[in-house]
This record gives structure tokens, C-alpha cells and sequence, in this order.
């Protein structure tokens, strides 16, 4: 994953950044985030602030709501954060400009970086305005996206050099009232949550870097807050390790922003035991969940697994919780956790709330099937082949054949008789490559329904679904035609990723995610999917083509060089390239 999404973060358990986060924001995945282990420092635990035990936490009824987002504090003094962090933050964002531009948090996911500039930012009566990545608008603007000006890295270039002059975003309501009374004082702070893909090949990277630079250097009246997740890598032997660079900014800044004398560095550590706890007790007293003798065990236990990441801890609480019994699992023999009868119909449940909010991004999934097992008590066994059946059943999601991909395709591999006079026009002054045309055309009929199964694909994965997930995110990225479906992709694997739980282990909870990730592949994965060889097969590039948009997005993903240097072996090859693979839909079919 680091390969091609490192630099711009990490996918997060991003329902996590749905939260917004399922947002999460940058692209975030952490399909080992249960083998995760922290080098960071923690702080000894006295020395955190106290939660806050009043009654006054503005509760969100609206039941589709998952619970670090109904019970995120609503001021500082309810933050599970160390008290030294979240002082040594309020202090940086009370300097006055110009000693302090530039302010790098760094942590692991879940430790409340985020919620906690955003609520220092509120009590002081400051306007924040956060830079978020354009593919939030994808439901609405798809196509509008394939026809866009500007890059995202343009757009991020844009959006820094107009921030100053942004409204702020609204925050709470209370914000403006708050401000008002302080105007004259008020400060402004741009939050970078989350980062436009950065790569070195493309220049993106140095491109951010001199935004940045330019901006510390300019006299605005604005200071930049930049969030940065430490990411778990995994090497060849498929253990994690630390990205010990990830934390200290160095990967993204580079010596010289680093070294810079208005940025300041501020880790932050895994949230401690002692506060999760707080956190935890304070929320099933909220949901008048009555507290058992087991049910300390249970949650130390997952406080213990979730390693300092209170989002992932309440989620796992929420899944195991279901609403009705509101019983807390007991242990068994084996030392694994046994699952709640309901909680399959509670993860479905959940995520068709989640997808069936208007504002949420995954709107689009509610044209899903939901997958509900009607008999949860069963516990299926897997017992399957783990070798080709996976391959075959990965080979169908990232090529994710629709109905009528095999008419388009095969309208568009003969002359321009079949396409339409406009089009053709447009081909032929070369600002349409032939593939390209056919995208925009296969947009029209966007969303054909899949020929993929997603119940038989998951029988045939034979594996668990987090192995699958992490297939599916190391291959998806060569059916993709821009950065936005890379994203979307991403993002929706980082959502899944969240909705797994773990620890303790849910067969339900792993299916449901699976589900959720094939499912949501499906749908973001342009039709039909421009697998390499089709690239080349319909439209020989040039290399002086290659800087055609909407080329340019695959270029940024790859690298110019390496489509070059790919596309010149494939022509070497011509034969070997223009054979059509198997067509795993086909070989599903007994006939
Ligand atoms: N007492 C609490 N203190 C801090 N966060 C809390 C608390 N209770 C619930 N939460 C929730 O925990 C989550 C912490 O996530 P947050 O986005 O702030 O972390 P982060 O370090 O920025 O993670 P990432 O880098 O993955 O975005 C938030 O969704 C917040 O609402």
C-alpha cells in the first residue's frame, strides 16, 4: 500500500474517517491494524486531564449515528487527550503569527488529533477552514470530475492561496456567536486533515512542499495546521512495523520545511488506558448500558486490542453491544469472545443507517443488496482452498465486469462508425484518446449492474476478509482511470476496515466488512474497467499522448515513467498484449 499511497497518509480506519472520518481523510488503510504494535511513548496516566462527567454532552439522537460521533466532546476538558498535548497545542494556536505558521500533529489514528484542534479552535472563537479532498462530491459530480480543469493538486494549490480569504467552515452553531463577540481577535487556522496524493515520480510532492513553504513566507494573518497519521507498514515477510519517518513528518515535509523556523512538531501518543476507560464508562452510561463484572474484562480487553485508538474501541464496543440485549459476551475456553446472535443483523443494520444518511458519502451504497444472514445463530465454518479459488474470486472484483461491458467494448474497438459524430470530432483533434471516449461514454450508462456475485465471490475467497480486503487493496489501483475512483476505492476499504472488528473476532463483522468492500469496489470501479492491456489494446499511446488528460490521473498514479517504460514492454510484446485474459465472469459459468 505504501507503494503508491504512503505519502499522502494512510487509509484510516477510516470510517473511521468517516468520520468524517469515515473520512479519513487521507488515504488511509490499516488491514493489520489488529497486529498493530505502538512505539510511541505513553504518558503515565495521572498526568491526563480528567473527562468530564457532566451530563451536559449534547447527545445526537439520530440512531444512525455511531458512537464516537454521538459522544465526541464538546470541550476541551472532556477530551480523552493528554492534558501536556492538549496544552501545548492551545499555547501553539494562542501565539500570534508570525512565530508560529505552521503546526505538525502527528500520532496514530484514533488519539484525537483532529477533535482536538477543532475544539480548542471553538472555545477560542477562531475560524477554522478545513482543505477536503474534492472526491466528497463524487456521488453528484462524477462525471463533472472527468471532465475537470484542475487537478486535485491543483486544486489543493488553489485552495491554500485562496484560504485566506475563505469563509470559514461551520463548525457548531455557537461558533459565529462566539466569534462575533471577539472579531477584532479572532484567528484563523487552515486544517489539513487530510492531503491531495503526493508522489515524488509526478512532483507532487514538491509541489505541496513549496505550497507550504510560500505560505509560511507569505505575511497572511492564517497559521496551517497539518495532520499527519502514523501508518503501519508491512514488509515482504507480511509483518507491520512502525513507519518511524511517518511520524516525525519527515517523508512528507522534507528537511527543509522541517528544519524550518516556524513549524513546530507536536507528537501525540496512543490514547491511555485509564482515559479510554473514562471515555468508555461514560458513554454505556449514556446508553444505559448497566455495567456487569464481565463486562470489565471484556473492556479492557478491547481497550488493550485497539492500542490507543478510542474510534476503533467504541466501534467494536457498538458492534458487540447489540441494542436489545445490551449484554456484554461472556469469554470462552479458547480465550475468543462469543459473538452475539444479532450482532450480523446489527452490523447490517448499522451500515445501511450509515449509507442511508443523505450527507453520508456512501449514499451511493444504499442501491445495495444487503446481505442479511436470517439464521445469525449458524457459525459457518471456512474450510476452503486458500490458493486459486481466492485468485479467481479477486480476479472478478477488480475486473468487475457490468452487463453490456462486452457491447460497449466491443462497439468501440471498430472504427468510428459506432461513436457518435461529437465524439469523434473531439478524438480526432486528440483531446480524447479512443479509451477515454469510451469512458465518458460508458459514464452514460453508469452503475450497469455487475455480473459479479458478491455472495459467491465471497465463498470462493476462501479466506478471511481482512486477507481479502488486503487483495483487493493491493490490485484495485490497475482498474482505476483517475485519482478519484483511486480514492474512492481506498476510501471505501478503509470504511470496511473499520466496520471488522479486531479483536475479539467476529465471523459476522469480517463477512459484513468483506461484503461491504467487494460491494463498494464494485460500484466505484469505472465500467468498463481499463485493466492495462485493454489501455493498450484500444488506443496505442504515444508518449506525447500521455500528458492527455484524463491520462494525466493515471500518470499520477503510476508515474509517467513507468506507463512509458510499461506501455513501450507491452508493444515489444504486441502479440502477448493484444490476448484477451480469461474472462472470470465466463469461467463461472458451468457451461
Ligand atoms: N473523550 C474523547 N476524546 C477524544 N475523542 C473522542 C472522545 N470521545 C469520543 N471521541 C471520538 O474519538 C475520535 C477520535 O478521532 P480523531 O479523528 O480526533 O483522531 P485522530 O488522531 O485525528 O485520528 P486520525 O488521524 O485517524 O484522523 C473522534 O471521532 C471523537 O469524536
Amino acid at each position: 500500500m505504501q507503494r503508491r499511497l504512503s505519502l499522502s497518509g494512510t487509509p484510516k480506519k477510516s470510517l473511521a474517517s468517516s468520520k468524517r472520518k469515515g473520512k479519513q481523510s487521507s488515504i488511509k488503510y490499516s488491514p493489520a491494524n489488529a497486529k498493530r504494535r505502538r512505539d510511541t511513548h505513553v504518558l503515565p496516566d495521572e498526568e491526563i486531564e480528567t473527562i468530564s462527567d457532566e451530563e451536559s454532552i449534547p447527545v445526537n439522537s439520530n440512531s444512525s449515528f455511531l458512537w464516537f460521533e454521538k459522544y465526541q466532546p464538546t470541550k476541551s476538558s472532556e477530551l480523552a487527550v493528554h492534558k501536556g498535548k492538549v496544552n501545548a497545542i492551545r499555547q501553539w494556536m494562542n501565539e500570534s503569527c508570525p512565530y508560529s505558521r505552521l503546526l505538525v500533529l502527528s500520532g496514530p489514528s484514533g488519539c484525537g488529533k483532529s477533535t482536538t484542534v477543532r475544539i480548542l479552535a471553538h472555545e477560542m472563537g477562531a475560524s477554522l477552514v478545513e482543505w477536503s479532498n474534492p472526491m466528497d462530491t463524487r456521488s453528484q459530480n462524477y462525471q463533472d470530475y472527468n471532465t475537470e480543469q484542475f487537478s486535485l493538486t491543483e486544486k489543493f494549490q488553489r485552495f491554500m492561496s485562496l484560504a485566506e480569504t475563505y469563509p470559514e467552515l461551520e463548525l457548531h452553531s455557537s461558533a459565529k456567536d462566539l466569534r462575533k463577540k471577539n472579531t477584532s481577535e479572532s484567528k484563523k487556522f487552515v486544517l489539513l486533515d487530510e492531503l491531495p496524493y503526493l508522489s515524488k515520480q509526478t512532483g507532487t510532492l514538491q509541489m505541496f512542499r513549496e505550497v507550504l513553504l510560500s505560505a509560511l513566507q507569505s505575511r497572511g494573518q492564517y497559521s496551517i495546521i497539518l495532520i499527519l497519521t502514523e501508518t503501519k507498514s508491512i514488509n515482504s515477510e507480511g509483518t507491520t512495523f512502525q513507519d518511524k519517518e511517518m511520524s516525525f513528518g519527515t517523508q512528507i515535509l522534507g528537511p527543509e520545511l522541517l528544519d524550518h523556523h516556524h513549524v513546530s512538531v507536536i507528537p501525540m501518543n496512543p490514547i491511555a488506558t485509564t482515559f479510554m476507560k473514562k471515555a468508555i464508562d461514560l458513554i454505556l452510561k449514556k446508553e444505559n448500558i448497566p455495567l456487569q463484572s464481565k463486562s470489565s474484562t471484556f473492556i479492557q480487553d478491547l481497550v488493550t486490542a485497539s492500542e490507543g485508538d478510542l474510534r476503533n474501541v467504541l466501534n467494536a464496543l457498538q458492534f458487540y453491544l447489540p441494542r436489545k440485549n445490551k449484554q456484554f459476551p461472556s469469554k470462552e475456553n479458547n480465550g475468543k469472545y462469543e459473538s452475539q446472535s444479532s450482532t450480523s443483523r446489527e452490523a447490517s443494520e448499522m451500515l445501511t443507517r450509515i449509507s442511508g444518511r443523505k450527507d453520508s458519502l456512501y449514499s451511493a451504497l444504499t442501491t445495495f443488496r444487503w446481505k442479511l444472514e436470517d439464521d445469525d445463530d449458524k457459525q459457518k465454518e471456512y474450510q476452503k482452498d486458500i490458493g486459486l479459488g481466492m485468485l479467481h474470486a479477486l480476479g472478478k472484483v477488480i475486473w468487475n465486469k457490468r452487463e453490456g461491458d462486452d457491447e460497449v467494448l466491443s462497439s468501440n474497438a471498430q472504427p468510428s462508425s459506432n461513436v457518435p459524430n461529437g465524439k469523434e470530432e473531439q478524438r480526432q483533434k486528440g483531446n480524447l484518446n479512443l479509451y477515454s471516449g469510451l469512458f465518458t461514454e460508458a459514464n452514460a450508462l453508469e452503475k450497469r449492474p455487475s455480473l459479479v456475485d458478491v455472495k459467491t465471490t465471497i465463498e470462493q475467497a476462501g479466506l478471511s476478509g481482512s486477507m481479502f480486503r488486503y487483495g483487493i487493496f493491493e490490485n484495485y489501483i490497475d482498474s482505476c482511470l483517475n485519482q478519484m475512483e483511486a480514492y474512492s476505492v481506498c476510501d471505501i476499504l478503509s470504511f470496511a476496515d473499520t466496520m471488522a472488528i479486531d479483536y475479539p473476532y467476529s465471523y459476522q463483522a469480517d463477512e459484513m466488512s468483506l461484503w461491504f468492500a467487494i460491494q463498494g469496489t464494485l460500484w466505484y470501479l469505472p465500467s468498463p474497467v481499463p485493466r492495462k492491456w485493454r489501455q493498450i489494446k484500444f488506443h496505442r499511446w504515444r508518449e506525447d499522448e500521455i500528458s492527455n488528460r484524463p491520462l494525466d490521473d493515471y500518470s499520477a498514479i503510476y508515474g509517467k515513467s513507468s506507463t512509458i517504460e510499461y506501455v513501450q514492454t507491452i508493444i515489444n510484446n504486441e502479440n502477448q498484449a493484444l490476448e484477451d485474459p480469461d474472462d472470470p465472469i465466463e469461467e463461472d459459468d458451468p457451461a
